[in-house]
This record gives structure tokens, sequence and C-alpha cells, in this order.
């Protein structure tokens, strides 16, 4: 059976912004724990792209490895021509990638707004124009700002959770996940703010279980599985592709 999306790694992307992310041979994992397998992958300026794939895939693991929360073993990471290779994430937010990880993404007892506050830690004070740009993109997060994080909704505490990682205005924004948990008209909601949020200028990098939506909306897509690179295409392409759709996206 023979396929139209690209079985290998090397498609270049039909956008005309510089390379933000490159991804080049990356073996990485947990410990002694191998997951990762040669992955290459990239994003460009603005850039929506997806990662899709099997349960256990390594999709998580590889958005982390991006961040530097796993035990790096090979190959490099670059973000705008840096080096970002085995730094941690406090020093890679600084070079401009937000991060919203898929469980414990809030400080439940905290405040929606001391959560945004929290979101600049880095700087010696909160951007206050950042923080408008963040209530006018999820204006709910404005009307709770004096709540108790923890009593929100799912769908609210992830807002809140991509409200804090835009904060620093991330050229790069890494999801995991977004849509997990929440009812299906969230998750249409979900996936129109970060429509709003790539159109604003950001790029976006996203894993997610919800495949077909995620594909429907992104730019590229990469199919992981096994910890390797198996496909990456447009959205559209690997959508109707069939052996794609037979193998990783349930026919
Ligand atoms: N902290 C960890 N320590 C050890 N192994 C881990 C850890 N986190 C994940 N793994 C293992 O790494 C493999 C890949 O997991 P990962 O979460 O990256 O997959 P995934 O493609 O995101 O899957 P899912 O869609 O189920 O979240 C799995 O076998 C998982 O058990």
């Amino acid at each position: 059976m023979s396929s139209d999306a690209t079985a290998a790694t090397e498609s270049t992307p039909d956008v005309e912004g510089a390379e933000l992310l490159r991804v080049r041979g990356l073996d990485a994992g947990y410990g002694d724990l191998q997951i990762l397998t040669d992955v290459d992958m990239d994003v460009y300026d603005g850039e929506y792209v997806t990662i899709v794939g099997p349960n256990g895939a390594g999709k998580s693991t590889l958005m982390k490895s991006v961040f530097g929360l796993t035990n790096h073993m090979g190959g490099t990471v670059t973000f705008e021509g840096e080096d970002i290779t085995g730094l941690r994430p406090e020093d890679i937010i600084h070079e401009g990638v937000g991060y919203v990880p898929q469980n414990d993404n809030i400080f439940a007892t905290l405040t929606v707004q001391e959560n945004l506050e929290m979101g600049a830690y880095i700087l010696d004070e909160v951007p206050q124009d950042a923080l408008d740009v963040v209530f006018e993109r999820f204006p709910i997060l404005e009307e709770r700002k004096q709540q108790k994080a923890g009593t929100m909704s799912g769908g609210q505490q992830q807002m809140l959770a991509m409200g804090r990682a835009l904060m620093l205005d991330p050229s790069l924004l890494l999801l995991d996940e977004p849509s997990a948990g929440l009812a299906p008209d969230l998750v249409e909601e979900m996936f129109d703010k970060i429509d709003e949020i790539n159109e604003a200028g950001t790029a976006v990098l996203m894993v997610e279980q919800n495949a077909k939506e995620a594909l429907r909306r992104c730019d590229r897509g990469y199919v992981l599985a096994n910890g390797e690179n198996r496909y990456v295409d447009t959205g559209t392409a690997l959508l109707n592709d069939e052996q794609v759709r037979r193998d990783f996206l349930g026919g």
C-alpha cells in the first residue's frame, strides 16, 4: 500500500518564516530508559505544528525534551539558531519558549492573577501590558482574576495555564494535550483559542490525542510511533493519506 505522506523527516514546509526550532537526531528518555530515537523536527516562525501518534509513542517526551525536561542522550535542539540542547527549562524560557504541560499546570491555591504573575517570575516586575494581552485573549480570566485557580473548571484552568505561558510573549508555545479531559464544546473553544494565539504570531507546537481535529487546524503534522518519526507533511495531506488514516487515525 503506497502512502502519499512523506515517510521521512525532510519535508520543507511551505512557509516563509525563518526556522525557529530545529531538532536533529534526538535521542532522549528518562534515566537510562531511552524513549526517543533519532527524532528530527522543525518549527518555523509563526507555524502551527502538531505531533500525533499512538499512546506511548513518545509525543510528550519529545515536547519535554525540547523544554529540557528529559535525559538527553544524543542529537541537537536549536532555537533561533542557538544550541539549547541540555539547557535547563528556566534558561529555555529565557530564549522565548513557553510550555504548558498536560497535568499540574496551575497553582491551585493561588488566585488566577497570581498564577499569571507567576508566569513572569523570571522578570523583575510583572509586565502589565502582558497581563492586559492575556486578559484580552481570555476574558474569563479577567472576570475571575481574584478566584482561587483550583476552584475553576477544567477548561478554565487550561486557559489559565496557557495564559500563564503567554505572559512572557514566547515565540514558540509548546502545548501538551490542551484538550485532554474537556467536554466536546470546550474542546472546540480551546482549539479556537489556539488558532487565535497562532494567528496573532506565536508559533505553536502541540501534542494532541484529538488527532483529526488537530491535523485539520495545523499547518504541518508529525506522526511519531515507537519513539521514532514516521510521517511528516501538511495536516491536510496527513489527514488524506490512506495509510496514515488507517494506521494512526482510526480509519
Ligand atoms: N517520567 C517517566 N519515567 C519513565 N518513563 C516514562 C516517563 N514518562 C513517560 N515515560 C514512558 O515513556 C514512553 C512514552 O511516553 P509519552 O508520554 O512520551 O508518550 P505519548 O506519545 O505522549 O503517549 P500518551 O498519548 O499516552 O501521553 C511511555 O512508555 C511512558 O511509559
